[in-house]
């Protein structure tokens, strides 16, 4: 914290002020660097893409963001506010939330109590968590299996319920974990119609993937990962160009054939 740092809320309008703020995180295991210098803001309302190979330190810098972790180094502000040390519920109040790459529905539980877990973070009453419930299982689509066990949905309608129980704690930011993963390509287009939709609420997102066909042409600014470092950010359509991410992907699928 310092004094620049919290000069901004007050001298920048809240509307125009980035959603997120992160300033040099660095997060380590043991000897691994995971995030090293990891600057960038994230402008409100918009869908961030965040790429790169596998082991780049997508899912670490997630939570860091959602609060699973602090880092060993650097600070994270959402809304003008230093979170860096606040936990995953407290960020949760605030109106962080963020979905699991592995599904975590309660198998035995139905749809609806599911979303309900979500729900009661802003409802006290069972009556008004569940009318909330209710419309989030509506506007992703899960309304007719609202009474079905989690445990009996198929696997696009889990990465949707995961979706439906984040959005159920009526976020301003959404994490959104690999949810495209394993999916047809006429689920992965009802994906990305709902993440649209999700913008259009008014929700920032910020989408870690995979299956670059899907991202590019759905976010609006794309930010590359490679050994725990902002290797590219910008357009997608010059991320993609960008030489330095041309070769971190090659490199990559050299090493996966
Ligand atoms: N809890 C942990 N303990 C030790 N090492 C970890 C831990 N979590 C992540 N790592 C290591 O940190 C590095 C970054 O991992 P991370 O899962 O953040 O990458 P990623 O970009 O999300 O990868 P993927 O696309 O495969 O999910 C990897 O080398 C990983 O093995």
């Amino acid at each position: 914290m310092n004094a620049a740092n919290d000069a901004r809320p007050a001298t920048t309008p809240a509307a125009d002020r980035p959603i997120l703020q992160l300033t040099d995180i660095w997060q380590r295991f043991g000897g691994l660097v995971a995030n090293a210098e990891v600057t960038f803001d994230v402008p409100r309302g918009q869908i961030l893409g965040l790429i790169g190979p596998n082991g780049a330190g997508k899912s670490t810098l997630f939570g860091i963001i959602a609060g699973a972790r602090a880092p060993v180094q650097g600070q994270v502000v959402f809304e003008g506010r230093d979170v860096t040390r606040l936990d995953a519920p407290a960020r949760c109040a605030l109106g962080i939330a963020r979905t699991y790459q592995v599904p975590r529905s309660f198998d035995s539980m139905s749809v609806l109590d599911n979303v309900m877990v979500g729900s009661f973070s802003r409802h006290t009453r069972a009556a008004a968590a569940r009318e909330a419930a209710l419309e989030v299982l509506d506007f992703t689509g899960l309304i007719g299996r609202a009474g079905a066990s989690a445990g009996d949905l198929t696997p696009p309608e889990k990465r949707r319920l995961e979706v439906a129980r984040a959005l159920a704690t009526e976020p301003r930011l959404l994490l959104l974990d690999e949810v495209m993963t394993g999916l047809t390509p006429s689920e992965a287009r009802k994906g990305v119609e709902l993440i649209r939709r999700i913008r259009d609420r008014g929700i920032t997102v910020i989408m870690v993937e995979h299956v670059m066909e899907i991202v590019m042409p759905l976010v609006d600014r794309a930010i590359v990962l490679n050994l725990g470092r902002v290797l590219s950010q910008g357009a997608p359509q010059e991320v993609v160009r960008d030489p330095a991410v041309v070769a971190a992907y090659l490199g990559d699928r050299h090493r996966a054939a």
